[in-house]
């Protein structure tokens, strides 16, 4: 609780003191210690923070305003500016396989040098690299120039023995939690077209357009494919491969229990993921919900490879038939016509309007009256105090932070306001706020009828129905 004669400061210290003592207690009665930055990174940690993420999200919002008040205006905003120097660092650990390295180092380190002996990258480049990376807790150095992973670190580790990575560096990211293929796609991929942004926002020919031909990654490639496509061209298998696998990393950032009921869904329903990439949504959901059948649905040759890898791995849920990965182009006319749910999940946000309702009249036309569309992709948050314009709506309003602190949290929930942005070169596109999917809706024949809210960094699922 603020007094009476509390300052900007001391509330914002007030919201920290009041946070962390409530996590504390939280714990005590758990009989468990919040984890620190040299915890390994075990699920369990991982769930604890989880379950005290609301309680903790204000404290992460006025730390952040905190700073952000007692820093240096122009360091503070330098920081920022250069903020993509924080994705080029991490790509450069990641491509030197540094997580990994220092996993069979342990907490001793390693000297940079033997670092860099894995890899082409330059020892001294490298020392920077993690130096810099260090000033955020991702790894840290010990002494001059030696270096250890931390907790926030180990997530780049895909956990394969370094030798097995150096064998077949391509494989390097199969079979993995995938946070090393984000890192390496961001930096490789996405930030290409980063560099082509004021040429394409300032060309009078492009600068409106949302195609997906039409944005700043065309430019940096030099050629008018869409992203999916230029990642099919045979020179870039590798990369559609490096993608996929990203994508199951994802599946951390959206929930799929806690929101939309599967258990209620009548023995057999069909639920179908459209663009649901190698099925890692249908097959963790079919190893809970056993009494519905999965059909995963993408570009031919993303079925195909994430079929090669299902069976490889024994996946008993898509060789027995409850999960089917099926080709199709979701722009064209939808084969199944008895679905219980449509799922889209971080589709929407890689498609300007009118491509999303060319793909959602689609859906809604093999729709019967019970189909369900559930959407899940980022909801930007209107950074002001609501008006209470989606009161109508279950879970339509989304949390506000405070008084005193930014109202959508700030960096508490930035993660899916970098994506909103890194969208803008890499799709041509932007995430969406509540009003701007209503619109989607609306001109393709859904309703939205409920929207299932999780705390940051879950994404939201957007229940509709037909109109
Ligand atoms: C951002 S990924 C999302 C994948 C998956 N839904 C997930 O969340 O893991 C977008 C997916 O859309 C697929 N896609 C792109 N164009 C498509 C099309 N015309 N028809 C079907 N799928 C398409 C891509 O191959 C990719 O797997």
């Amino acid at each position: 609780m603020a007094s009476s004669n509390s300052t900007p400061l001391s509330t914002l210290l007030q919201i920290i003191t009041d946070g962390v003592k409530a996590i504390e207690v939280a714990c005590e009665k758990r009989g468990v210690r919040y984890p620190t930055l040299d915890d390994p990174l075990t699920a369990e940690s991982v769930a604890l923070q989880d379950s005290l993420s609301e309680i903790a999200l204000p404290v992460v919002a006025a730390s952040y305003q905190l700073t952000a008040t007692l820093m240096n205006p122009y360091g503070y905003y330098t920081t920022h500016t250069f903020a993509a120097e924080e994705s080029v660092a991490a790509s450069v650990a990641e491509m030197a396989h540094v997580a990994e390295i220092l996993r069979d180092a342990g907490p001793q380190g390693l000297h940079v040098k033997d670092i860099a002996a894995y890899s082409t990258v330059d020892a001294g480049k490298l020392a920077h690299c993690l130096r810099f990376l260090s000033s955020f807790h991702i790894f840290k150095e010990i002494s001059p120039d030696r270096f250890a992973n931390t907790r926030i670190s180990t997530i780049l580790d895909t956990g394969k023995p370094v030798k097995e990575i150096l064998a077949d560096p391509v494989a390097k990211y199969d079979n993995t939690r995938g946070f090393a293929a984000v890192t390496a796609a961001v930096a490789d991929d996405f930030l290409k077209g980063a560099a082509y942004v004021r040429e394409a926002f300032s060309d009078p020919v492009t600068a409106a357009s949302d195609a997906p031909d039409d944005g700043p990654l065309q430019l940096a490639i030099g050629r008018k494919d869409p992203l999916f496509v230029w990642w099919e061209a045979p020179e870039n298998e590798w990369r559609l491969r490096r993608f996929g696998n990203a994508m199951i990393a994802m599946q951390w950032s959206a929930p799929m229990e806690g929101g939309f009921d599967w258990a209620s869904l009548p023995k057999g329903s069909v639920v179908v993921d459209v663009g649901g990439g190698f099925g890692g949504v249908v097959t963790e959901l079919a190893k809970t919900h056993k009494h519905l059948k999965y059909i995963c649905q993408d570009r031919p040759q993303v079925t195909e490879q994430g079929m090669k890898m299902w069976k490889e791995q024994g996946n008993e849920d898509v060789l027995n038939g409850t999960v089917t990965l099926q080709g199709h182009d979701f722009f064209s006319e939808q084969p199944v016509k008895d679905a219980s749910v449509f799922v889209l999940k971080y589709i929407m946000h890689n498609w300007g309007d009118a491509w999303c309702v060319k793909i959602l009249k689609q859906l809604r036309a093999a729709a019967t009256p019970k189909t369900q569309l559930l959407i899940i992709d980022a909801l930007i948050g209107y950074n002001c105090p609501s008006d209470g314009r989606w009161s109508h709506v279950p879970g339509g309003e989304g949390p506000t932070a405070p008084e005193g602190l930014l109202p959508n949290f700030g960096i508490g929930t930035s993660d899916v306001q970098y994506l909103g942005i890194l969208l803008m070169h890499a799709t041509n596109t932007r995430e969406r706020t509540l009003d701007e999917m209503n619109k989607l809706f609306e001109l393709s024949g859904w309703k939205i009828e409920r929207v299932h809210r999780f705390p940051p960094p879950g994404m939201p699922q957007i229940v509709g129905v037909p109109v």
